[in-house]
């Protein structure tokens, strides 16, 4: 019987995690289109109004992962994220400021809160995600989370450039960015402590390593459906077809 590899150091397997940056959506074709200012208004629309459903989707994500934890230690920072996104006494959450984006690129409220632009892959995506993290065990779900490793970069890029890309953009819509370089390293720093300390074992390390690739490819698959529907206007949901429901 053939032994069972050692674990990676906490170094290496970190790196391992890190590593996988390069199958971060920043890479996607769809993004560096929007990166380069090459989308057009209605495409930035598409963009934002699937997004949407992301946004909704991820306090449900989190108040999944935390019915699972039975660490109040761990819930007391996780329920932060929920309250990130859905705010809290005076505090607008992420979900508010994504619809004042929505508004800043000429969508309505009623759009958005419709999710009536939604693709079918990007929900089939973003649903894939919050069922993982109802079935996962906590610890794992948390670690599918930590593609947030990488997303200030694209927050930073967002607000450095696009309002030199899309002036018509209204300043107002940058609130979202803004607010999430500083949360999503805090989330990270938790979450990558979670993941480290859990997986002592090279299984598990390998799995949590599989596991960022499922989140990963959640993030390509949605940019994949808007490819299809925005960029080579493929009926039946790309914006120039009438589509009857
Ligand atoms: O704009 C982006 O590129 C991007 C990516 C990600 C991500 O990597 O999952 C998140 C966010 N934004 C984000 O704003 C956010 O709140 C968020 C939460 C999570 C998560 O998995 O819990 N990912 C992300």
């Amino acid at each position: 019987m053939s032994e069972k590899p050692a674990p990676w150091s906490r170094e290496e397997f970190e790196q391992k995690l890190r590593d996988k940056e390069a199958m971060y959506h920043i890479n996607h074709p769809f993004h560096k289109l929007m990166h380069a200012g090459k989308l057009s208004q209605k495409q930035v629309q598409g963009w934002v109004a699937n997004r949407f459903y992301y946004q909704t989707a991820i306090p449900i994500k989190d108040a999944a992962i935390m019915a699972n934890c039975d660490d109040a230690s761990v819930r007391k920072h996780w329920v932060q994220r929920i309250l990130d996104h859905d705010g809290y006494e005076n505090e607008e959450g992420g979900i508010e400021a994504w619809l004042q984006l929505g508004e800043a690129v000429g969508l309505t409220r009623a759009e958005l809160e419709s999710h009536e632009h939604v693709l079918p892959g990007v929900r089939f995506a973003i649903d894939a995600y919050v069922n993982f993290a109802r079935r996962a065990s906590w610890q794992e779900a948390a670690g599918s989370s930590l593609t947030e490793l990488f997303a200030p970069k694209i927050h930073k890029a967002r607000l450095d450039n696009w309002p030199d890309l899309y002036p018509w953009i209204d300043e107002s819509g940058y609130r979202y960015f803004r607010k999430r370089l500083n949360e999503a390293r805090r989330d990270v720093e938790h979450g990558l402590q979670i993941t480290l300390d859990y997986c002592d074992t090279r299984e598990k390390q390998q799995r949590a390593v599989d596991l960022l690739q499922f989140k990963l490819d959640i993030l390509w698959t949605m940019l994949d459906a808007m490819w299809m529907a925005y960029i080579e206007n493929r009926p039946p949901y790309c914006m120039d077809v009438e589509v009857t429901k």
